[in-house]
């Protein structure tokens, strides 16, 4: 694909105000961030560093202050609404901790449901191999009730791939997971960056979550002020725990 090559996300100094200039607050003051094909990126930091608003900025889900956002080599710090949102549909997936399925459809129902809302035609085939990639070929007709929690974020992870999307966004993905089906789950993710070539931006809070990444950002008050390659969990939580201070 045309996307490959280039970075897959990009953020030059990035600020992002809430209110006026000067007497409101900076979420983000200056974040550069480049995020290459294939990579998986978490994102750290105490309690209102900006970690959300950097994965929001990032996904053209909200919009920044100044500076420049790029997806998938791709320009949409200044993109209109219709062009953020055909984004959101094709380049971007989302997977969050609360799974966000609907209780009254069925695994594949679930898988397919986005996309049938976006207007955009969907196999039946397509469906199914989406959740025989999160292993839960055998669970299309289950619905969300009668699946475990590590079993919905599967679905919830399928239906965000079935785009084939640039970038994966997940929000704490294990969030609400016992610690057995955050290991399922954290297994599966590594699997799609290793085999596929998925790229994925994950904030979490959680260091033995964080460890799974390729590369560990570290938000304080609005700016990345440290980074950890092939981070251990030892590692990562030593550095968070010096920002919390
Ligand atoms: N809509 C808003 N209006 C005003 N301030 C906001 C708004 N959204 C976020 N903020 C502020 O921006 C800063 C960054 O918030 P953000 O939610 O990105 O932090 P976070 O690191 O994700 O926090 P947490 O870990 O608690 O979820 C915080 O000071 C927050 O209060």
């Amino acid at each position: 694909m045309s996307w490959q090559g280039v970075p897959a996300v990009e953020l030059h100094e990035v600020t992002r105000y809430h209110g006026a200039r000067d007497t409101g607050v900076a979420a983000l003051a200056g974040v550069s961030l480049s995020c290459p094909p294939g990579t998986w990126t978490a994102v750290m930091g105490p309690s209102g560093s900006g970690k959300s608003t950097l994965l929001h900025c990032a996904a053209g889900l909200d919009r920044v202050t100044s500076g420049r956002v790029l997806l998938a080599g791709r320009d949409i710090t200044a993109a209109p609404d219709s062009v953020l949102t055909a984004l959101r549909r094709r380049t971007v997936g989302f997977v969050f901790q609360s799974f966000n399925l609907i209780a009254s459809l069925t695994a594949e129902q679930n898988v397919a449901f986005p996309s049938k809302l976006a207007g955009v035609r969907v196999s039946r085939s397509d469906v199914r191999q989406s959740l025989a990639g999160v292993g839960l070929a055998d669970r299309a007709r289950h619905k969300p009730r009668e699946l475990s929690g590590g079993q919905q974020q599967r679905v919830a992870i399928a239906r965000a791939m079935i785009s084939r999307p640039a970038v994966l966004f997940a929000d704490e993905p294990t969030g609400a997971l016992d610690s057995h089906s955050a290991k399922v789950v954290l297994e599966l993710l590594r699997t799609m960056v290793r085999t596929a070539g998925q790229t994925i931006v994950m904030v979490t809070h959680d260091p033995a979550v964080a460890a799974s990444a390729d590369t560990v950002v570290f938000l304080a008050d609005g700016r990345i002020v440290d980074r950890v390659g092939s981070p251990t969990v030892h590692e990562v939580a030593e550095r968070l725990a010096k920002l919390e201070g």
